[in-house]
């Protein structure tokens, strides 16, 4: 089986990422719209960002913004996650390469999504709670993920060490999403959580 990719999101301190990065992170996740409570601005943005590694992928996370104020983080962005109700055209016009989230509200038709957002690197499916964005802590139903798709797969919503490892048997995704799972409280990441999710992904690997 491919190496699972690993994405920490909601990173808002130089410590929380320095220790995803160390523990083995792919991808980082920074929050940019601000009604998250891990909301970062720009300024932070290029802070944080100047402390990540060649390799290891910087994801600005955006929900229904302004594009001219996406186009003004871009430059500490490898790559744009639109976790809103973006259109199609709105992400094809990105300043980087992208991904799109889809949270898993009923009814919605995964393959038809794949197809309308087919420039997308990947699709990221996460929980859907009504009024939440993002980031809910809340696990969705995995079988109603098909088993091929035209894209790849992040796996979010819910994932924690406890459960990272089954939902990767399970699904087989192309990546696995987590935030809320790897904290000690909103915002700050516990890096003895963080090195069991990535050592829980490692493990899932090899069954
Ligand atoms: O994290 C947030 O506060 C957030 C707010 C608005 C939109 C998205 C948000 N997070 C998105 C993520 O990528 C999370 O990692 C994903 O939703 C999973 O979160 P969790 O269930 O806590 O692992």
């Amino acid at each position: 089986m491919p190496r699972t990719r690993i994405k920490i999101c909601g990173l808002t301190r130089e410590e929380d990422v320095d220790a995803a990065v160390d523990a083995g992170a792919d991808a980082l996740g920074f929050v940019l719209w601000p009604g998250s409570s891990r909301a970062i601005d720009p300024g932070r943005l290029a802070h944080l960002a100047a402390r990540v590694p060649a390799f290891v992928t910087r994801v600005g996370l955006f929900v229904d913004q302004d594009p001219a104020f996406v186009e003004r983080c871009a430059p500490w962005l490898d790559l744009i996650q639109y976790h809103g109700d973006e259109a199609p055209e709105q992400c094809r016009r990105s300043p980087r390469d992208w991904i799109k989230a889809l949270r898993m509200r009923d009814g919605l038709d995964l393959p038809a999504a794949a197809e309308a957002y087919r420039e997308a690197r990947a699709l990221l499916l996460d929980a859907y709670k009504p009024g939440v964005p993002g980031g809910t802590g809340e696990v969705f139903d995995w079988s109603r993920i098909p088993a091929s798709l035209a894209k790849p797969v992040i796996l979010a919503g819910g994932l924690g060490p406890h459960n990272v490892g089954e939902a990767i048997r399970t699904v087989r995704p192309f990546a696995v999403d987590v935030s809320g799972g790897v904290e000690r409280e909103r915002g700050v990441k516990d890096p003895a959580k963080l090195r069991a999710f990535i050592h829980q992904v490692t493990l899932s690997q090899d069954s």
